[in-house]
């Protein structure tokens, strides 16, 4: 796992090898130290180089090992060594240098990075914190803003920012390794002192208590409950204020909290969930390594409102050649401004040209004629989309796959429109479509194979975390919603505020509660879903049970008063002005839900936060179990990476399912047996079958659901 050369007469160069990304396993870390001591035990080595196989330097600990009992050599002690060595030691850093990897790194005397290099320290992305040192050297060669910056984010560097910071000595575009052997032979036999960052005192910061108070603050305002970032700061305060050793052993102290968390658990299994969801699978059998995805080259958006131009932009920063069709004029010009602006905006950020020539505009349909896929995003109204499919399947060249960014249309209907259902996907954007990494893509019971490849290709290429879910009303995303919202209107009727519940849920980590959400988003967009789903109620009725169920009208009767939410000014909340961010309770609001109450008998409860979270999270994760039981999603990884990445679920919860299994099904089971007994109008509270079989088969983990759903489905 690592191996050693004796090259240009006096350099030890050790290789790590670990493929892919050369991880520090077990058996890597029992090389390294074996091939270190062999180095500086070795009287004819008088420097070392340490690089990686397959131009990767090193992707940090392995993290399949973490949640088994861990075994193999620890690296401190190791690193302690090769800091404290008389020959110099340099880290050839190509690829990546992350975690564990750039820990590593920190130890040796000198840095020399290949300019495509990425450095970072992740950890805290995975719920953990630098602990092999890294937290005690990098604010001491960095200086502590900038460390606390890379520690609490865990952002990857370019090499030439790493140059900047000081974290590497040279950054070169010729061979790493081979600048690395010249250059460590050119320091042989020179005294290291000055080059061992753990006796390197702290940069001085005036006002230290300050600086770290005002950090803390901003830290745990982002965190939104996750305690990896909070200690990430603890560990860089002991790197600013103790002796090297002490601080070493605050780190110590505190990773032990973080290794063992379920914040830790639940962050390391989206690593794996983020990259399990690219390996799709259809009902049919099809699979993503047995499907072939077609290339796109030229695709077209058509209909440039707010969700076109984001889609326009993604597309056109992901290299593609797009054709953006607008019907209406002032639209067409309005939507040009905005998608250049966004694209020189993004384009100075990063130092390169914007890529406007890649996207021409027309106002007419048939300018798709030679495009090889494209998006259709026009207002969400059934008849102009149908009408627009049909054009479509009219003037595009044969094999252009057609792609629907509806969120509530039948998928299956609109490629009924055309000569070509197969070539029919749709792609569920979430706004605004440039920024959010969630990508929803449905297949139809028609979509072939070849277009979800493609389609899901094309989702990496723009960058998207993309989940391949089969076609009901409101995907995976929308349909777990609808009991959650509903939830949320039931219990506004028993006597909570909209701030209750919204607190609830910002204390469970979302970034804002389902009443501020549906303001921001406008009240009336899920009124005209609910419109259409339930033409007879929606509107002008107080009924609570409609036909046999439970029904809360209240979100309509809300939008009766034009209260559409921050876009009108007044919503579940007020604002100060029309699209004001800032939202206060409303008394005008409890007075409408005591009225509402007294109206129909309803007596107002202390309701707790327990309770909110039960009801609200429960219901939707009851919905998610259906749709695994159903197959519409493959796994609840599926489900899971929808909800961290579209839904604003807390990563470090892990995604609906996950989190499920971390309460326990037979407890969630338990809750919803309770609540449906007292609410038997509610099916959402039923619990559903594949839930109840799963806590029958003893609860296993959640990887291991498909296996129990799979053998459901060969019993049917
Ligand atoms: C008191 C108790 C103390 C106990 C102490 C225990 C010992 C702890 C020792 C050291 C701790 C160090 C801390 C760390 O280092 S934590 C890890 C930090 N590193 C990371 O977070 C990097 C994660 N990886 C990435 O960001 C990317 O994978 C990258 C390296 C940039 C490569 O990206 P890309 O080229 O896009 O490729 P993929 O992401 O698709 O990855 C390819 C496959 O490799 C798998 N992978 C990647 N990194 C790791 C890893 N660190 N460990 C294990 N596996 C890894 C990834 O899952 C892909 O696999 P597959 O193809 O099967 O999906």
């Amino acid at each position: 796992m690592a191996q050693f050369t004796l090259v240009s007469g006096s350099v030890g160069l050790i290789t790590l090898q670990n493929p892919p990304v050369n991880a520090l396993s077990a058996a890597t870390r029992q090389g390294i130290v074996d091939m270190m001591n062999k180095a500086l035990n070795d009287p004819e080595v008088k420097s070392v180089v340490v690089c990686g196989q397959n131009r990767i330097f090193c992707g940090g600990a392995d993290i399949k090992e973490f949640g088994t009992k861990i075994s193999g050599p620890p690296l401190i002690p190791t690193i302690h060594t090769i800091e404290a060595t008389n020959k110099p030691v340099v880290a050839a850093i190509e690829g990546s240098a992350l975690g564990g990897g750039l820990e590593l790194a920190l130890g040796c005397h000198y840095r020399i990075a290949h300019s495509k290099a990425r450095l970072g320290l992740p950890e805290v992305t995975l719920g953990l914190l630098p602990a092999i040192g890294g937290s005690q050297r990098l604010p001491r060669l960095i200086g502590v803003p900038a460390a606390i910056e890379l520690i609490t984010t865990g952002r990857h560097i370019t090499a030439a920012e790493a140059l900047q910071l000081g974290l590497v000595d040279h950054v070169t575009r010729s061979s790493t390794v081979d600048e690395a052997i010249k250059f460590a032979q050119s320091v042989e036999g020179k005294s290291l002192d000055s080059r061992r960052i753990s006796n390197y005192p702290c940069p001085h910061l005036p006002d230290l208590d300050a600086v770290f108070e005002g950090v803390m603050q901003e830290v745990r305002q982002k965190a939104h409950g996750a305690i990896a970032p909070i200690a990430c700061v603890q560990a860089v305060r002991a790197a600013a204020t103790l002796p090297y050793l002490e601080g070493m052993e605050i780190e110590r102290q505190l990773m032990e909290t973080l290794f063992t968390s379920s914040q830790a658990r639940a962050l390391q299994y989206t690593f794996f969930a983020q990259r399990a969801v690219s390996r799709w699978s259809m009902p049919s059998g099809a699979r993503w390594d047995t499907s072939m995805p077609k290339p796109v080259h030229k695709a077209a958006v058509i209909g440039l409102g707010t969700m076109g131009r984001g889609i326009t932009v993604a597309l056109a920063q992901a290299g593609l050649s797009v054709v953006a069709v607008e019907t209406q004029e002032k639209q067409l010009k309005e939507a040009k401004l905005v998608v250049s602006g966004i694209l020189e905006r993004a384009a100075q950020r990063r130092g390169m040209a914007p890529t406007l020539a890649k996207i021409t505009y027309s106002h007419d349909i048939r300018a798709v004629a030679d495009v090889d896929l494209v998006i259709e995003a026009v207002f969400e109204d059934e008849a102009l989309k149908e009408k627009v499919f049909q054009q479509l399947s009219a003037v595009c060249k044969p094999g252009t796959f057609l792609c629907t960014n509806t969120s509530s249309l039948d998928v299956d209907h609109l490629a009924s429109l055309t000569h070509n259902p197969e070539l029919v996907v749709g792609m569920h954007f979430f706004a605004p479509a440039h920024v959010m990494k969630l990508l929803e893509v449905v297949y139809g019971s028609k979509s072939s194979p070849e277009a979800l490849a493609t389609v899901m290709q094309l989702g990496k290429r723009m960058g998207k975390v993309s989940v391949a879910v089969g076609n009901c009303w409101g995907f995976v995303g929308n349909r777990m919603l609808k009991p959650y919202m509903e939830q949320a209107f039931y219990l506004l009727e028993e006597g909570a505020t909209p701030e209750l519940v919204d607190q609830a849920l910002v204390e469970f980590g979302f970034p804002m509660g389902v009443f501020r959400m549906s303001d921001l988003s406008g009240t009336d967009v899920y009124w005209k879903i609910r419109k259409e789903a339930e033409p007879v109620g929606a509107s002008g009725q107080e009924a609570r049970v409609r036909k046999g169920l439970r029904y809360s009208p209240l979100g309509d009767l809300l939008c009766e008063q034009g209260r559409f939410g921050q876009k009108t000014g007044q919503g579940w909340y007020q604002y100060d002005k029309p699209g004001s961010r800032v939202a206060r309770p409303d008394p005008w609001v409890h007075n409408f839900l005591e009225e509402y109450r007294a109206r129909h008998g309803l007596v107002a409860r202390r309701i707790d936060h327990a309770e909110v979270l039960e009801r609200c999270l429960y219901s939707l994760i009851n919905e998610g179990f259906r749709i695994l039981e159903e197959g519409i999603a493959a796994g609840p990884e599926d489900i899971d990476m929808i909800y961290v990445f579209g839904y604003g679920w807390p990563k470090h919860r892990g995604g609906p399912m996950f989190y499920a299994s971390m309460v326990g099904l037979a407890k969630i089971l338990e809750r919803l047996e309770h609540y449906h007994r007292a609410h038997p109008d509610v099916p959402f509270m039923q619990p559903c079958s594949l839930l109840r079989k799963l806590v029958t088969c003893g609860s296993p983990p959640v990887h291991k659901w498909k296996d129990v759903i799979k053998k459901i489905h060969s019993q049917l």
